[in-house]
């Protein structure tokens, strides 16, 4: 059985609907089953971003009408209190790990890329290389930044040594569409809205679900053929 870690971090619930997506197609896939895991805010209040933007002038919510509330931030929280949060056994035990975030400042969140900071103990031991990843976005805006997101966080994945997977064409028709809607060859994605009261539509899950059943035949494949204990650093 091939274990697929779903790891996210969300502030308002879209990623969060995108993980059961993304999970959901991976346990669709014969010997393979997900475990949804999730990235804490920073403990520090000061530093999480949703108590901050309230104090920000509301001309400029207006204008940007980035209108989430603490509240929004708040219930969210508590909707995601059953998911347990990330250890890096999780990491460690894993077949595969698909990673799912915002899109904050056209990259990842400061949450993420400081958890991803504490997993490069395993640059050094090699626990990663060899598990095949992915990843998935959300963004404010069509234009806000999915792509670039999800470029410029395979960075730290290919530093990990994991082999990343996209969404190729041919499987994913829903992308070629003049609809504002996300997904792309780099991973899945999701609008939030300007606003963030759009919700993942139908085609924005199933291309995650099919991000999901991908990175685990993936993985089942490497667990048939011992790919990953075969390049063991121990054993080198
Ligand atoms: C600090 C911050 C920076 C953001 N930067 C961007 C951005 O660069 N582009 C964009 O389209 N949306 C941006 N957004 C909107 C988020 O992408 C949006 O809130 C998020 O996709 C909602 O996902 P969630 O509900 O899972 O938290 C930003 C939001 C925050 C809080």
């Amino acid at each position: 059985m091939a274990e697929i870690v779903v790891v996210y971090f969300s502030a308002y619930g879209h990623i969060a609907k995108m993980s059961e997506a993304v999970a959901q197609g991976v346990n669709d896939t014969e010997g393979c089953k997900a475990k949804v895991v999730r990235i804490p805010d920073f403990e520090d209040e000061s530093l999480r971003v949703a108590y901050q933007r309230t104090q920000v002038s509301s001309t400029k919510i207006n204008h940007f009408k980035l209108t989430k509330s603490k509240e929004d931030y708040e219930r969210n929280e508590q909707e995601q209190e059953s998911i347990p949060l990330v250890s890096m056994d999780d990491l460690r035990n894993a077949d595969g790990v698909i990673w799912g975030f915002p899109t904050y400042l056209g990259s990842m969140p400061g949450q993420v890329k400081s958890f991803l900071d504490r997993a490069g103990q395993f640059c050094t031991t090699g626990e990663l290389e060899g598990k095949p990843t992915a990843l998935f976005t959300s963004a404010g805006s069509i234009h806000g930044g999915h792509e670039a997101t999800l470029l410029s966080s395979l960075v730290p994945l290919l530093h990990l040594g994991m082999i990343f997977i996209g969404l190729p064409y041919t499987e994913n028709p829903e992308y070629l569409t003049d609809k504002a809607i996300g997904g792309s060859s780099y991973g899945a994605s999701t609008l939030a809205g300007p606003d963030g009261s759009r919700k993942p539509t139908e085609e924005e899950l199933v291309m995650a679900a099919r991000l999901g059943s991908r990175v685990a035949k993936v993985a089942r494949s490497f667990e048939e053929t011992g790919f990953i204990q075969s390049r063991n650093i121990s054993e080198k």
